[in-house]
């Protein structure tokens, strides 16, 4: 195994194999013991209908049943749409929520927020206009405004959906899906990801979608792997140890030591990490 790959595999905590079912009671024993010691109420989750929320939302509604019925009630798991206008993978929103069987949900369209965001952010002196990648992140920030929001009124705290395949690609939108309170998918690749949610019994038309992070009106539902230039099989691979081919491991690398800064707090002169 490459030096850099044992390192990575051991900061980002990946395991070559995993128990689905021991994994599945340890995430949800995780939420259950951070949300008791944070005095919350529970949880909220913008569920996008993608793969990784939806095992996050699962796991979510079970931790706060198991809460509910062992203290007696008072804990709640909000399941937050956050479209952007239509989306144009609806027709799943019911095959999702039939899975997770989320009590409660909450709907933000973002479309007129980020609208009168792009509005105010062209209309200055320095000629800057938002191109269409960067409202794609201002998107995903406002998702997060939105979930902190909700979880400020409600004293819940908000889940994030990062795992060891997003986070060794620095893959996600800084302080916007990036921010969150508490991470249960934490370690998992992709593929371990999937082998929970089967476990889970979800339908497979879920765990076989194809991620998307669908933050580009140029081309809706681009698949992550096109952005990437990578596949999620061989990232996983790198991840769980094992061999691939040089080009891979490369461009792992690179992106991995590139994308620090991402999995890090805001850098100090006291840090070490960044010199
Ligand atoms: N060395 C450094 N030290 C400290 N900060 C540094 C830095 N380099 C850049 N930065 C800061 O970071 C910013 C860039 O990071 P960021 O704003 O995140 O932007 P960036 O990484 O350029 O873009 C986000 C990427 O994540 C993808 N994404 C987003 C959301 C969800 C998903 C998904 O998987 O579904 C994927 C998205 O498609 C895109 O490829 C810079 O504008 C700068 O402010
Ligand atoms: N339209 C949306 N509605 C609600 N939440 C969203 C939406 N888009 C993104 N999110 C939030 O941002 C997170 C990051 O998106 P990401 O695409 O990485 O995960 P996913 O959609 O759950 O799974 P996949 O990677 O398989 O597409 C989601 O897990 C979800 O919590
Ligand atoms: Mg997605």
């Amino acid at each position: 195994m490459r030096p850099l790959q044992k390192e990575i595999m051991e900061a980002l905590n990946v395991k070559p194999s995993i128990n689905p079912k021991e994994e599945i009671r340890k995430r949800i024993d995780f939420l259950k013991q951070y949300v008791t010691k944070a005095h919350a109420k529970g949880f909220v989750l913008g569920l996008s209908l993608g793969q990784d929320s939806t095992l996050a939302g699962k796991l979510a509604q079970l931790a706060i049943d198991e809460l509910n019925e062992e203290k007696g009630g008072g804990y709640r798991f909000i399941g937050v749409r956050l479209p952007h206008g239509e989306q144009k993978d609806q027709e799943d929103e019911s095959l999702v929520l039939d899975f997770i069987q989320p009590k409660e949900l909450f709907t933000f369209n973002i479309e007129a927020t980020t609208t009168a965001f792009q509005n105010t952010f062209n209309d200055n002196s320095l000629g800057v206009t938002l191109s269409d990648f960067h409202k794609g992140n201002t998107k995903a920030r406002l998702r997060m405004v939105a979930q902190y929001a909700l979880a400020g009124e409600l004293n819940l705290l908000v889940i994030g959906t990062d795992h060891a395949a997003e986070a060794i690609t620095g893959f996600f939108t800084k302080f916007g899906d990036g921010a969150a309170d508490l991470l249960p998918l934490t370690g998992l690749s992709k593929r371990q990801g999937k082998a929970l949610l089967q476990e889970l019994n979800c339908p497979r038309r879920l765990y076989e979608k194809a991620p998307t992070a669908d933050l580009l009106e140029d081309k809706p539902l681009q698949a992550d792997e096109t952005e990437l230039g990578l596949t999620y099989s061989d990232i996983d691979d790198y991840l769980e140890g094992k061999e691939v081919s040089d080009t891979v491991a490369q461009k792992l690398e690179h992106r991995y030591l590139t994308t620090k800064h991402k999995r890090e707090l805001p850098a100090s002169m006291f840090d070490s990490w960044w010199a």
